[in-house]
């Protein structure tokens, strides 16, 4: 079978297929043959849907849009994390997908707050500039998780925001979230986290966006700890909520996984989330395990260790008709806790 030259669904072209794997519910592996004009980084698995029994399958999964999360290892050198990003991102372009999601801190990681505002840049500058040549150039939508931002109150405040920028596939910013909920947390076993010591919180959660791969809510990181947020947004139409992110090694194993399954069941909405791993400098290492979920809370896509990405499809009629069969937005007490559902209108 893997020798076998055929049609590929992927380029269209004849040509022998290469052996990968496609994730089946129940977490069975089965074979799938791939383009072999692309080159796989350390991990990719394309991810078919998995569900419930008696959900049909409304359309053949290579028409769904295909969305890359890309894992990294932020460093202080800007131009080295440019590199890596870029080449993650043409190959995600190379797959065929239409999204790539970067981490919070792809443009950097630096060693102290004072490295990380002299670092930083408005999202005017530079850094925003190659991005958006990037986008262009491939074709795709972007999302930079979390960019470390000179805002319009530089002068006066001398901090920055941690802003999730969406660059659309002409390389225009679509959508800026300022992270609302900053980290400042002091956990044992991990390094303290002081983000508001460089960092201002945002002023407003931001309108879900239409993409080609569906309406993007935008958060970051720690913001997934709050569910409210995560409502809020799909109350306001929200299919697919996004947390780029930097976990670390303590609350990483405990708390990622976990949350970012009930972020999607309880919103029945995808969630992705592209992570930060490894060892950023001597003082931060990062518990990475990027993924996609799927409404249901199945993960369907995940990376594997180190730098790297992993590719799912999104079926919004998947998410459509869970919505239909398990109505729990309908089934809403805001009479007995208030409601959270509004704040965007
Ligand atoms: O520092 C930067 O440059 C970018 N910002 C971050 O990495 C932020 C603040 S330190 N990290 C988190 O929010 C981790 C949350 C977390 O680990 C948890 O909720 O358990």
């Amino acid at each position: 079978m893997v020798s076998a030259v055929s049609s590929c669904r992927t380029c269209s072209r004849s040509h022998r297929p290469r052996l990968g794997f496609i994730i089946r519910p129940r977490h069975q592996l089965l074979p799938l043959l791939l383009c072999p004009g692309l080159r796989i980084p350390r991990l990719s698995v394309l991810c078919a849907q998995p569900r419930p029994r008696a959900m049909a399958i409304s359309s053949s999964s290579w028409e769904l849009p295909l969305v890359a999360v890309c894992q990294v290892t932020s460093t202080p050198d800007k131009e080295q994390n440019f590199k890596t990003c870029a080449e993650l991102v043409r190959e995600a372009a190379r797959l065929g997908a239409c999204l790539a999601f970067l981490p919070e801190a792809f443009d950097f990681i630096a060693r102290d707050p004072a490295e990380t505002l002299h670092l930083s840049e408005p999202l005017g500058g530079n850094l925003l500039g190659e991005y958006t040549q990037l986008a262009r150039e491939c074709g795709l939508w972007l999302s930079l998780g979390g960019f470390h931002e000179r805002g319009q109150d530089w002068e006066q405040t001398q901090k920055i925001y941690n802003c999730h920028v969406l660059l659309n596939s002409k390389g225009s910013v679509v959508a800026a979230y300022r992270k609302t909920h900053l980290c400042d947390v002091d956990i044992p076993g991990q390094a303290p986290m002081h983000e508001s010591d460089s960092t201002m919180p945002g002023p407003s959660i931001e309108p879900p966006v239409s993409t080609p791969a569906g309406k993007i809510g935008l958060a970051i990181c720690y913001d997934m700890r709050f569910p409210e947020l995560s409502l809020a947004l799909a109350q306001a139409g929200a299919e697919i909520l996004t947390y780029p992110s930097a976990f670390g090694f303590v609350t990483g194993p405990a708390h990622w996984e976990v949350l970012l399954r009930a972020r999607a069941i309880e919103t029945q909405c995808y969630v992705v989330a592209a992570a930060q791993c490894g060892r950023h400098h001597q003082k931060r290492e990062s518990y990475g395990h990027s993924m996609v979920v799927d409404p249901w809370g199945t993960v369907v896509a995940r990376c594997s260790d180190g730098p790297g990405l992993c590719l799912a499809r999104i079926d919004l009629s998947y998410l459509r008709q869970l919505r239909q069969h398990l109505p729990v937005f309908q089934h809403r007490r805001p009479d007995l806790y208030g409601s959270l559902g509004h704040p965007l209108s």
